[in-house]
């Protein structure tokens, strides 16, 4: 078997191209754009790219879009002041803070104090709770834009066997929560995981989240699975792999995200996405 590739980065052009025509119908129509906040504290190289990215899609879709970089010696007072300033801005629909984040700052302190209706990144524990209590209000991008690239698969999920291997906040834990609400039946592996082997050998749909590629074996996979590769390995040779032996899994499943151009390039459509839902459905946005 070769598995038919879920193509990350043309599903995430198809939805970008959506919301551009829903956007340029809300502008001509005289409303504002909606509008994203994206800060950046320091200047880590793979951050620097994926705040860029963020900020051209933007550009593409013809939202507004604020950018503060600000230095690495940056407060964690100055930064929540900040928040707070984007919280009370009526242009503004969504607030970005790009993790890592330095070590004088309190990361969960920063996500809690974005307001949940702005909270665009969905980590906001009122929206992770709404996501868990299945009134889901913001949603992880990740996570959310696994599930559209699922659902460009054309399969129905429900009553599958879903298997994460990874419990982090911003990863695995809500798509545990995704798939839960999509009617898999869910099994979540993490550090203490005892015969790891055992538990992906049994999955209709695999989702690795781990950010190692020692750590899930390709063999492992369940033939005719989905796999769902979320890991960013930068090479010694520059170039980016998941956390999936890319040949040994594409043997075994039957459909498959690759690295790059899967999850990636839809984790970003994907924010756009929840920064038009909070500019139109929470702030009112085209509405009478
Ligand atoms: N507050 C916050 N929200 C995030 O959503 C967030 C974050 N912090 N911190 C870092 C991670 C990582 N992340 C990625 C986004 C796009 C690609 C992406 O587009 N990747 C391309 C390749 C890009 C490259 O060549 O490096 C691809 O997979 O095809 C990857 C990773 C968002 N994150």
């Amino acid at each position: 078997m070769t598995a038919r590739l879920i193509d990350g980065k043309q599903i995430a052009a198809d939805l970008k191209a959506r919301l551009k025509t829903r956007v340029t119908e809300l502008t001509s129509a005289g409303n504002r754009p909606p509008g994203l906040a994206v800060i950046l504290v320091g200047a880590d190289p793979a951050s620097q790219v994926y705040v860029g990215a963020k900020r051209r899609s933007c550009d593409e879709i013809g939202f507004k879009s604020v950018s503060h970089d600000l230095p690495d010696t940056t407060s964690q007072y100055e930064l929540l002041e900040l928040i707070d300033q984007l919280n009370a801005d009526a242009t503004i629909d969504g607030i970005l803070v790009q993790s890592p984040l330095p070590e004088q700052i309190d990361e969960q302190k920063v996500i809690e104090r974005i307001r949940p209706d702005k909270d665009v990144d969905g980590f906001h524990p009122y929206n992770v709770g709404r996501l868990a209590v299945r009134i889901p209000m913001l949603e992880s991008c990740t996570p959310k834009g696994v599930m559209t690239l699922l659902q460009a698969t054309g399969q129905n999920v429900s009553g599958k066997h879903a298997v994460i291997v990874g419990a982090s906040n911003h990863v695995g834990r809500p798509m545990a929560l995704e798939l839960l609400l999509a009617g898999c039946t869910i099994t979540v592996c993490h550090r203490f995981t005892q015969s790891l082997q055992h538990h992906v050998e049994q999955a209709d749909i695999l989702v690795v989240a781990v950010g190692n590629r020692s750590i899930v074996d390709a063999h492992w996979i369940k033939p005719g699975a989905t796999v769902i590769d979320i890991g960013i390995n930068r090479q010694d040779d520059g170039t980016l792999k998941g956390d999936l032996d890319f040949e040994v899994a594409q043997s075994r499943a039957a459909w498959m995200t690759p690295v790059p151009g899967g999850v990636g390039p839809m984790t970003v459509a994907t924010l756009m996405e929840n920064t038009y839902i909070a500019a139109t459905t929470l702030h009112g946005l085209g509405q009478p």
